[in-house]
């Protein structure tokens, strides 16, 4: 198996200061190099002594690195990629943890050609951003999606599965453009979902602004979590994962419909059938024990 000695880090903020917490706890003999372009990100990031250096300069963050994760906005994949280009050594793996992977595979691709780039989502998170809101066992027990190409070679995706499970993941490998629809169900819809009620919340006029945050321990908060995620990152996946969203928001806004229809038709039997199998879904969910594999807008961290 090929060997990951050093890893460079692009993009310190939740995700790749998280991988560097987790590296420097479950793999202590690994080198870990960071970089990020905000100049006072890196030095939060030597303050906070996450990672064993932090580069300046992008080329010099990955050279003699064995495996490069690009850990910013899907949006910025290309040009933190071309950034690196000049440093890179031959045969490094090139990865990611974008929430989109079709768009980023072309991108990574395209940017950095002649290089092994093999995409990845590990599909854990939170609200916050920013390089002091990662821990170290953020992907303990959570799922790490691999997305390899037809050409990647197999010892690279069985070392790079390697290191997301020594980070405490369970991987998963799948096609690119499956994962985007996947996830355009399971992540991307329901922050959509959360971005526009908790705007349509703050809107109302005959709800005052007070209103909303003084009853708001009800469902509405749970949506007001993830409405507080990081305005780039989303901006950037609904761009990239466009057509998958648009396909299954489609899919939303007519079961929406048939919703709206039940209730002005007074049909109890349609919305109890409906919240019945919604209930039983849930259940079988938690009596998998996946619960923390799926998406849980009340989870606390
Ligand atoms: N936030 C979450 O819960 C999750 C996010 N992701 C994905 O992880 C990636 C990073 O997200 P977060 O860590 O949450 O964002 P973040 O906003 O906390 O950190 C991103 C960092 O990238 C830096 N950056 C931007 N462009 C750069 C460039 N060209 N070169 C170097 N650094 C650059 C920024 O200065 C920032 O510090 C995104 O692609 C996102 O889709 C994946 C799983 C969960
Ligand atoms: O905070 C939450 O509930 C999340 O859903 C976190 C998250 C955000 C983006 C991802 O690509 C994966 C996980």
């Amino acid at each position: 198996m090929m060997a990951i000695e050093r890893v460079a880090i692009v993009g310190l903020g939740l995700i790749g200061s998280s991988v560097a917490r987790a590296v420097k706890e479950r793999l202590p003999q690994v080198t870990v190099v960071g970089h990020d372009a905000k100049a006072e990100v890196r030095d939060i990031a030597r303050e906070l002594g996450f990672c064993d250096i932090i580069a300046d300069a992008p080329a010099a963050a990955v050279a003699d690195a064995d495996l490069v994760i690009f850990a910013v906005p899907v949006g910025g994949m290309a040009d933190a990629a071309r950034a690196v280009a000049p440093g890179l050594r031959d045969g490094v793996i090139i990865s990611d943890v974008g929430s989109s992977k079709a768009g980023v595979a072309a991108a990574l691709g395209a940017a950095l050609p002649g290089h092994i780039v093999i995409p990845a989502h590990p599909v854990a998170g939170t609200e916050n951003s920013g390089p002091a809101a990662g821990f170290a066992s953020l992907f303990e027990g959570r799922w790490c999606i691999v997305t390899p190409g037809a050409g990647a070679p197999e010892d690279a995706v069985a070392a790079l599965a390697g290191f997301w499970q020594a980070l405490g993941a369970r991987v998963e490998t799948m096609d690119a453009a499956h994962h985007d629809m996947v996830l355009a169900v399971t992540s991307h819809l329901p922050h959509l979902i959360a971005y526009t009620i908790v705007g349509t919340a703050s809107e109302l006029e005959e709800v005052t602004e007070s209103e909303v945050i003084k009853y708001s321990a009800g469902g509405f908060r749970d949506f007001t979590r993830i409405a507080a995620s990081d305005p780039v990152m989303w901006r950037d996946v609904f761009l990239a994962n466009k057509e998958a969203v648009l396909a299954t928001l489609q899919r939303f806004n007519e079961d929406l419909t048939v919703l709206q229809q039940a209730i002005r038709r007074g049909d109890a039997g349609k919305l109890e059938d409906w919240f019945t199998r919604t209930r039983a879904i849930r259940r079988s969910i938690i009596e998998q024990g996946q619960d923390d594999a799926a998406p849980d807008f009340g989870r606390k961290h």
